[in-house]
């Protein structure tokens, strides 16, 4: 059933009818859709594109004005150059060009017959159905033709798909509605052609109004035949929309609509369940169709509703497998704080062989902030009995109920998990009350030479990570959490960075450019000297805030060199397995971010990372208290050596 588009009034969603069949593949998120459908792989914008190919498109919400979809026809807009209103109308702003990267996609797909999947949000008000899921796959399409139009007063390039599969009624069509005819008893009808008097171009006749130039430099371009600009609103020729391409002109599709990853994933291959594409690929679930992503550490398992799981077969890896280097790395990890031409924003941290010794001790003091303790571990402590050697066996034959973001919990409730999903210490295996008793000894052991009495941890967050896997730039500064954070590294090395956050590095916010209140000024960011000196005028009441906004953006815009970047890393370092690293100070989360990227390559394909922190109990319900209450073993207490 084709749509009329120019209904003015359109029933409301709930109104609509039902469609007649269910998607392919469909998902209620756009994380797994991007992972389980290879030619979506999209988590933002509605075009998935590679050098220079379109491969799928989303359909969703407005996309702009005489925008059409019926059972076998789309005819959308390229994105770009638009932006939307307050209610989410899209509108035109500036002329879109054909060299974009966008319009070559489509017309190359055009040229090289190349299949376009599409998927139809949920959102979409063009179709008027009743669409079962928030991201619904539809079907391979050809893109038939591709033009520029004026929207707006701007040119935009326009472009009609046309479904590949004509036998079968598409899933999307109305609910009871006619099957299609028979493509052996269509008639493979053409649109009108015209010729244009004053340029000599072809164009087919689109809309009903009258046939227009669609040559964006001809003079006759988007003018009806009596010379008039078109209304906004026009209404498709019939024939450009019974246009078919006859099925002998082939597009065949080269991938899978739905693709099939279940089926070469090889359990028996302990590389392959920690490896890259075994978690960055998602599954579309063989009973209920949903997109999945890889949430569990041991694969992938569906809504309780349709209960459907797919387990793999965690075969544990030993230290060889992920480790490479166990000798060589303390000496390694000298060298990536000494400053090269390039960087010489990294801190040199103090080195102490006697204190905490057999572990060398590392100290980046951070003036103003507070300091970040590195006990690099060696061959002798990983190998001791239940030291990290036995300890990174011991926790992947533990079931610690890992899953992506966040992982596992034990002790008391942090901020990012919810409560349910913490485990009292009480319920915690052997592994991780050793791993306690590390942490709780690295904790006094970092802050008992500056003086200070630590907040003994009482919660543990476990992080697992697979090849290729990091956490980007973040804080742990919870207002729940006490100022120490003490981490222990096993498996794989990875790389931690460690930089001011920039409005602290630049003196102004990102986004809405406001200057920092409280500016403290901290050694290594930008433009110091004349920010310290105008920040002491206005601590000493010299200046007024007004006086001291204008007179910082001017100094600022005198000086400025370049647009204000991120800080560059301060500190870098490698974390091997078995090291230990405590940040302490609350100004490290306040003023410092840090991430920790898995080392690539060189079978880096499994490390945990450990980490203990204080939650204060001021801050979280009493009844939550004994999950934070642990007594250490005279064996699992951690002296260490
Ligand atoms: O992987 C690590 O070593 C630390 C992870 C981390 O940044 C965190 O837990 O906040």
């Amino acid at each position: 059933m084709d749509i009329d588009v120019n209904d003015s009034t359109p029933p409301a969603p709930e109104e609509y009818p039902d469609v007649d069949g269910e998607p392919p593949a469909w998902a209620e998120d756009r994380t797994p859709l991007g992972d389980a459908i290879p030619w979506f792989r999209k988590f933002q914008g509605g075009m998935h594109t590679k050098e220079g190919i379109l491969y799928g498109l989303l359909i969703s919400g407005d996309a702009g004005v005489r925008s059409y979809i019926d059972d076998e026809i789309i005819i959308t807009r390229t994105g770009g150059s638009s932006e939307r209103d307050a209610e989410g109308k899209l509108s035109q702003v500036a002329d879109q060009k054909d060299d974009t990267a966008i319009s070559r996609s489509v017309n190359n797909s055009m040229k090289f017959n190349i299949a376009v999947g599409v998927v139809i949000g949920k959102k979409n008000k063009i179709l008027k159905r009743k669409l079962p899921h928030a991201f619904n796959v539809m079907d391979y399409f050809r893109v038939a033709y591709v033009w520029h139009e004026r929207i707006d007063g701007f040119i935009a390039v326009r472009f009609r798909l046309e479904k590949l599969e004509l036998e079968e009624k598409s899933w999307w069509a109305e609910k009871g509605s006619p099957a299609p005819p028979r493509t052996a008893r269509r008639k493979w009808v053409k649109p009108i052609e015209h010729i244009c008097g004053a340029c000599a171009q072809t164009y087919y006749r689109i809309y009903m109004q009258g046939w227009m130039c669609l040559n964006t430099s001809c003079s006759q371009f988007w003018k009806l035949p009596d010379g008039n600009d078109p209304p906004v609103e026009l209404d498709y020729d019939p024939k450009w929309l019974d246009w078919r391409h006859d099925p002998s002109d082939e597009v065949q599709p080269h991938y899978s609509l739905v693709p099939d990853f279940m089926s070469v994933i090889d359990d028996s291959d302990p590389n392959s369940t920690y490896s890259r594409t075994s978690w960055k690929n998602g599954i579309v679930c063989p009973s209920c169709k949903q997109c999945l992503s890889r949430r569990f550490w041991d694969g992938w398992r569906c809504d309780e509703s349709c209960g459907f799981k797919r387990v793999l077969n965690m075969q544990t890896i030993s230290l060889r497998a992920v480790v490479d280097d166990y000798e060589v790395a303390p000496i390694r990890r000298a060298i990536v704080f000494d400053p090269g031409p390039k960087e010489t924003a990294l801190i040199e941290p103090e080195i102490d062989d006697v204190y905490s010794h057999p572990y060398r001790r590392l100290v980046f003091d951070l003036p103003g902030a507070g300091t970040v303790t590195h006990f690099v571990t060696n061959r002798e402590i990983n190998a001791k009995p239940n030291g990290p050697n036995d300890l990174f066996i011991q926790l992947q034959q533990a079931n610690l109920g890992l899953r992506r973001y966040p992982l596992s919990q034990a002790g008391m409730p942090y901020g990012f998990v919810v409560a349910v999903d913490s485990l009292p210490f009480s319920e915690a295996c052997d592994p991780i009350l050793r791993v306690m008793g590390r942490l709780t000894w690295a904790t006094h052991e970092a802050t008992d030479k500056q003086g200070v009495t630590a907040l003994i941890p009482n919660e543990l967050l476990a992080l697992g990570y697979f090849e290729d896997m990091a956490i980007n730039y973040h804080d742990d500064g919870e207002d729940t959490l006490g100022p120490t954070i003490a981490s222990l590294s096993l498996g794989a090395m990875a790389h931690k960075s460690l930089r001011m956050k920039y409005k602290y590095y630049n003196g102004f916010t990102k986004g809405s450019k406001k200057l920092v209140h409280d500016d403290p000024v901290l050694e290594g960011c930008a433009n110091r000297d004349w920010r310290l000196d105008l920040k002491q005028k206005l601590d000493n009441n010299e200046l007024d805030w007004p006086a001291y906004e204008a007179e910082w953006w001017r100094t600022y815009k005198a000086n400025k060199s370049g647009a204000a970047r991120e800080a560059p890393p301060c500190i870098k370092t490698q974390l091997h397995h078995g090291d230990l690293v405590v940040m302490h100070g609350d100004g490290v989360q306040k003023y410092y971010e840090h991430q920790v990227e898995l080392e690539k390559g060189g079978g880096a394909k499994l490390r945990y990372a450990l980490t203990a922190r204080h939650v204060l109990p001021a801050k979280i319900e009493p009844g939550q208290w004994p999950k934070g209450q642990f007594q250490l073993t005279k064996d699992q207490d951690y002296k260490g050596t």
